[in-house]
């Protein structure tokens, strides 16, 4: 099976394929309502005002120490664009399954990849979603198809980056070190940049199926933007949380190289995706990194003598295929690199 879409609309599901099946105990969909998710201000991190800007950088420091996660508004990335963005990607998986087939990858390195659930090559079970991902910095991958898609990914890669580029900024600065500290060290100006994109066809019974299965993301940090259905939750002390973002806000967690880097000061944020019974769930991760062969360990800076090294260095291309050979969960590929 190439495409969940295609399946879910030729037969007008009523049910769920037993392959599909994943939550068996009511207790792994329970959620934990919170209003407590930090909101990050980016104008204020971005501001010409001293006071504001490191009250900002302070406030950043404090959310990935005590969540690994965020949101962030007022980000200066328009609204026109975005939607312009969900528009074209539901006219890519439009595409027939023949022509979205042009683009199946079957590794971990293509640079462009479309296909369904997590990892097919492992699962048992599998995820209640399609995807295309892309790679989009040092160099620029996308589909010719749908006419005009490549541009708007191209217009909305710029942007993300530009974004996370000056979270970079403010994340060094919380940790005491000059503000292109973690730019410079993991080399994200050749680094890589990926598109990852989500689509969740709606589903007759979505609490027995997982669009993606619990997973932390191995870059230094994603920005998430998705349509008008939630679908995400982050575990905080063992409970699920779901999120709501705050309308035209953007999601930010921390990545498993944030972790490592800083030693485990700040944490990579455990996090899956649900689905509904409504509509197509879109949801768009840009996660950036180091270039694949730089070698990512802690911080020598943050070092200090109660805290030894607690992860193994290793290029960040290892890290990539140790996930990919395993199936998915949690932080497992993070802890076969704890010391
Ligand atoms: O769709 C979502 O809300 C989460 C997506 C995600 O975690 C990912 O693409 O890594
Ligand atoms: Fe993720």
């Amino acid at each position: 099976m190439f495409s969940l879409k295609d399946l879910v609309e030729s037969n007008c599901l009523k049910s769920v394929p037993s392959n599909y099946i994943f939550l068996k105990n009511p207790e792994d969909s329970l959620l934990h309502e919170t209003e407590n998710i930090p909101i990050i201000d980016y104008s204020q991190l971005t501001s010409s005002n001293p006071n504001q800007r490191s009250k900002a950088i302070q406030q950043l420091g404090d959310a990935c120490r005590q969540w690994g996660f965020f949101m962030l508004i007022n980000h200066g990335v328009s609204e026109t664009l975005r939607d312009e963005l969900l528009r074209a990607i539901q006219r890519f998986f439009d595409l027939s399954e023949e022509e979205k087939k042009e683009y199946e990858g079957d590794k971990v390195f293509d640079l462009i990849r479309c296909g369904t659930s997590y990892n097919i090559t492992v699962e048992k079970t599998l995820f209640w979603r399609d995807y295309l991902k892309c790679h989009v910095h040092p160099h620029f991958h996308a589909p010719s198809k749908p006419p005009g898609f490549s541009e708007t990914l191209k217009e909305y890669s710029a942007k993300g980056r530009e974004v996370i580029g000056e979270l970079l900024k403010g994340i060094s600065q919380s940790l005491g070190l000059e503000e292109n500290y973690i730019q410079k060290r993991m080399n994200v100006d050749s680094g890589s940049q990926l598109l990852v994109i989500n689509f969740y066809p709606p589903c007759p019974k979505p609490e027995l199926v997982m669009g993606l299965p619990a997973h932390t993301d191995h870059g230094l940090l994603t920005l998430l933007m998705q349509n008008e259905f939630g679908g995400l939750q982050i575990e905080q002390n063992g409970k699920w949380i779901p999120v709501h973002p705050v309308p035209n806000s953007f999601l930010v967690n921390a990545g498993d190289h944030l972790e490592i880097l800083t030693n485990g000061k700040y944490k990579s944020v455990v996090h899956r995706a649900g689905v509904n019974k409504k509509g197509s769930r879109i949801s768009v991760a840009t996660a950036i990194g180091s270039p694949l062969d730089t070698i990512v360990g802690p911080a020598p800076e943050l070092d200090d003598e109660d805290t030894p090294p607690a992860y193994r260095a290793i290029t960040y291309r290892d890290y990539l295929q140790l996930q990919q050979s395993h199936e998915i969960d949690g932080k497992s590929c993070l802890d076969r690199i704890r010391i």
